[in-house]
């Protein structure tokens, strides 16, 4: 273990983060799949060999046009960087080399487009995300006073009670794409990282709300020693003035790093001199999306800006500063966090965390109660015409029997298949957000997991027990409380495992429709295993072993002991001596190739079901999610 002492013993002592970036190159991963040959991958270069660094206490701003290569810079100096990607050289913080744990532990990254939980309101967004994300020994005073700030500055104080909405069908968007910007700003301003990363944080923002963002960035970078890189489309002249430094870049190569002025002066040297009364960023940008050639050399104004600035003195500093850093000592990631200081934060609680995670999914479900009242009504409409066909056939005679498997087997499918399908869509709609508020420390694989489990269920239990309320009392099916009892045991049992299996799919699959094409037959081989439409024991052996995967099978079994178990006589109403009777409960169980012996063991059967479904689905989304972070 390294302390303080010991670290500054050995390594010169340095405030703040420096990012520097040597020979960087980019590629994407283009896959061209085609439908009866091999698939073939090409690359796409999107950086070039860029070189550069960034010192705390900086605001620095990358700008260039649409398609330059701004956020995929930035991502990959950030290492979060989205689709598949081709690194080539070295980006170092601190003087190491930056991975994933060393980048993403000490810096906030603000994306181009926000992804919110749209149910909650702005201000209990901020305080989540506070109690996620801040040092756990923060009072509540404090957490309450630094949102209360955060709204103010940022100019959200009008909406803190408003619901952030979402889009989709049947949802809305409820606040501005200003606001929704400004709120994503306020959310990385919470963990005041040293290191900050904002994604075109003033698109869609009017002059006067960009300004405000630009200045509290530049302020966290002056008075907190912060690093701060943004990436800009075309920033008015007003926030120019505010950027310690620019970074031009055009098509993947820097054109130019440094401050405006110095800028204005290289693309002077060049021959490209800037209008008193021209905004120097469009200036800027124009000269770096010339794209007529000198007549001399091959070349585009842009790429002769580029060379240049390779030639340059400025570029010289640049490389110098950088070989100076890469001299000093590297640092571990756990000496990174002691000299930023940041080993002394103290990280929320993980069960903490765990509750307030399950708390805000809750919230999301609560506020969004059209999906839940519609799957209630929608099973207590089912038990109603369930119940209706059924009612008067229930009797303890031979038709009454095959009436009694009936309804416990309506049961089974209700609980067994619209839960499946339901949970289908539950991952592959979340994922994105959660690889987001992985990337930042708000949770673990695991928190996110338990928690959206724990959300699910108390709905998963509230369904079967309205629906087996309702079908009982009007199918009249008469029964002891303790099978009454047992019978809402099994079929909440059946429901969870059932969701399970369907949230196992939804991991192993990436999308919907192919999830369906293999869920589907084997919904078929649960279903005739289940007991109903053959008699298990006569099942041959290379699909008997299906039975033990059939929770169908285990909840019919369950349902059917629990009901037949303390018949002892049963009504032969057409005694025919060639026809088969049924005289007691026993010999009805028997008929089907149940046995009451077997019910703990039902019981115990599907509770290993629903651990092992969402022990496999935890698996695949646990590497699902790894591909996407
Ligand atoms: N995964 C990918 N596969 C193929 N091309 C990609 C990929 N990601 C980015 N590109 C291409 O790389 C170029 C740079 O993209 P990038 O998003 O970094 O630009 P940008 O400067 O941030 O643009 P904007 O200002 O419009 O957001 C674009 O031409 C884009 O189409």
């Amino acid at each position: 273990m390294i302390t303080d002492k010991e670290n500054m013993a050995g390594a010169e002592r340095r405030e703040g983060v420096t990012v520097a970036w040597k020979h960087l190159t980019v590629y994407a991963r283009v896959k061209n799949k085609k439908l009866l040959s091999k698939t073939t991958t090409t690359y796409k270069k999107i950086i070039d060999d860029v070189t550069g660094i960034i010192e705390p206490g900086n605001l620095v701003a990358i700008i260039g046009a649409s398609g330059a290569g701004k956020s995929t810079l930035m991502g990959c100096l950030a290492q979060r960087m989205s689709g598949d990607m081709l690194v080539e050289g070295n980006v170092l913080i601190n003087g190491r080399p930056a991975t994933g744990v060393n980048t993403r532990g000490i810096s906030g990254f603000m994306h181009q487009e926000d992804m919110f939980r749209g149910s909650l309101t702005v201000s209990e967004h901020l305080h989540f995300l506070a109690r996620l994300r801040m040092d756990r020994r923060t009072s509540s005073a404090q957490r309450t006073r630094l949102v209360d700030d955060l709204l103010r500055q940022l100019g959200l104080e009008h909406c803190r009670h408003t619901r952030i909405g979402a889009p989709g069908p049947g949802r809305r968007i409820v606040l501005s794409g200003g606001e929704r910007k400004r709120l994503s700003f306020a959310g990385e301003c919470l963990s005041d990282p040293p290191l900050l990363f904002c994604d075109e944080p003033t698109t869609g923002l009017d002059s006067s709300s960009a300004l405000a963002v630009v200045r509290a960035l530049r302020a966290m970078a002056m008075e907190r020693r912060r690093t701060v890189l943004i990436s800009i489309h075309q920033p008015g002249s007003h926030l120019v003035e505010l950027f310690h430094s620019v970074l031009l870049l055009s098509r993947g190569r820097i054109a130019f790093m440094g401050s405006t002025d110095e800028a204005l002066q290289f693309y002077k040297l060049n021959g490209y001199e800037c209008p008193s009364s021209y905004n120097p960023a469009d200036f800027f940008i124009k000269q770096l999306l010339a794209g007529s050639r000198t007549a001399s050399e091959n070349e585009t104004d842009a790429e002769k800006l580029c060379s240049s600035y390779l030639e340059s003195d400025r570029f010289k500093q640049v490389e110098a500063k950088i070989e100076s850093e890469m001299k000093k000592s590297s640092l571990s990631s756990q000496e990174l966090r002691i000299e930023l200081k940041l080993e002394r934060r103290k990280a929320p609680r993980w069960l903490n965390k765990l509750f307030w995670l399950w708390y805000r999914e809750v919230l999301e479900v609560a506020r969004n109660p059209h999906v839940q009242t519609i799957r209630l009504f929608q099973k207590i409409v089912l038990a109603v015409v369930v119940g209706l066909c059924f009612a008067g056939t229930l009797t303890l005679n031979q038709k009454g029997v095959q009436a009694i498997q009936g309804v416990l087997f309506m049961l089974v499918t209700e609980n067994t298949f619209s839960p499946m399908y339901a949970a289908l869509d539950y991952f592959p709609h979340q994922l994105p957000l959660f690889a987001r508020e992985h990337a930042s420390g708000v949770c673990t694989r695991l928190q996110f997991y338990i928690s959206a489990i724990a959300s699910m269920t108390p709905i998963l239990i509230l369904e079967p027990v309205i629906f087996i309320a309702v079908l009982y009392f009007i199918s009249g099916l008469g029964m002891s409380l303790n099978a009454y009892f047992l019978s809402n045991l099994a079929v909440i049992l059946c429901i969870n495992v059932s969701a399970a299996c369907g949230i196992f799919f939804s991991t192993v699959f990436t999308s919907i429709p192919v999830a369906m094409a293999y869920l589907v037959p084997f919904d078929y081989c649960l279903m005739i295993t289940s007991g109903l439409f053959v008699k298990l024991s006569t099942l041959p052996w290379h699909v008997s072993w299906i039975r033990y995967l059939s929770w169908m099978m285990y909840t019919n079994e369950a349902l059917s002991i629990v009901s037949w178990e303390q018949v002892s006589n049963i009504t032969c109403e057409t005694y025919r001596a060639d026809l088969p009777c049924l005289n007691n409960g026993g010999e009805v169980l028997e008929k089907f190739s149940f046995s009451a012996s077997n019910l703990n063991s039902d019981f115990i059967n599907l509770i290993i079901l629903y651990l092992m479904f969402h022990i496999l689905a935890f698996v695949f989304f646990f590497f699902r999610s790894n591909r996407i972070s």
